[in-house]
């Protein structure tokens, strides 16, 4: 049985998937970093892959942007093809200054200004954090191939486009590392579900200071990511 918006055979993820936004760097994952990887669906071209990475299945798949999004493909891939690890690939923009582009952010913990958690926590606020395991997974990980990463609260935003700069503010004196805008909703779909989630960021531009990575920069920063991500994970 498939899903509304993916078309797969049973079995055909594996129980680790990667999540990148682009299902474009989905396909860029694939290619580069697993072998025999399969195109395993297509529907409105949010392209997932399964391949093996050192002879273990895993799985990568396009969420789209945002919360609403990312946890339409989250919520199928855990209910009905039983992936079990939601790894996101993203990219951010970093608010701190010391924070600079390509450092790798583990996003320990997600604010977000989403009302998606209230609907599903009776109203509450859901503290959104990741799956202390594979946290430590990739710190332990990133310690061992001596990648610096920073480790704490990154914001999910619901605009691309903030309509009031000034929130970056607010944002720089709570410590917020990055902002993005899934990883709060990727979190709560792991804890409803019962599955583990962790959301790895690549600094794509410096909000502040208006840097941005160009086409090339973003590939090799985010190998970087993906790789450190894989080897920690598999
Ligand atoms: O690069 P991805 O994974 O898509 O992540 C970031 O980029 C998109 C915005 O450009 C949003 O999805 C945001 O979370
Ligand atoms: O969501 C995002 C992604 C990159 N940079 C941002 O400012 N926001």
């Amino acid at each position: 049985m498939t899903t509304p918006h993916i078309a797969a055979e049973q079995g055909a993820f594996a129980p680790l998937c990667l999540l990148p936004g682009d299902p474009l760097r989905a396909k860029f994952i694939a290619d580069n970093f697993l072998d025999d990887a399969e195109c395993v669906t297509s529907v409105r071209n949010m392209f997932g892959f399964t391949g093996t990475y050192k002879g273990k299945a895993v799985s990568v798949m396009g969420t789209g942007m945002g919360i609403p999004s990312c946890s339409i493909y989250a919520t199928e891939l855990v209910r009905h093809y039983g992936v079990k690890q939601l790894v996101r690939v993203g990219s951010c923009g970093a608010v701190q200054p010391q924070t600079n582009l390509h450092d790798i952010i583990l996003a320990q913990g997600a604010c977000t200004d989403s009302n998606v958690n209230r609907q599903r926590f009776r109203g509450f606020d859901f503290a959104a954090i990741a799956d202390f395991d594979l946290l430590r997974k990739l710190v332990n990980e990133a310690e061992r191939q001596a990648i610096n990463t920073q480790v704490g609260n990154v914001f999910s935003a619901d605009l691309f486009y903030q309509p009031d700069p000034t929130v970056l503010e607010t944002f720089k004196r709570y410590g917020i590392l990055g902002v993005e805008m899934e990883a709060a909703g990727l979190y709560a779909v792991a804890a409803e579900h019962g599955v583990s989630a962790l959301t790895v960021l690549t600094v794509s531009d410096h909000i502040e200071r208006g840097e941005a990575m160009d086409a090339e920069e973003r590939q090799t920063g985010f190998s970087r990511m993906v790789k450190l991500t894989l080897d920690a994970l598999v």
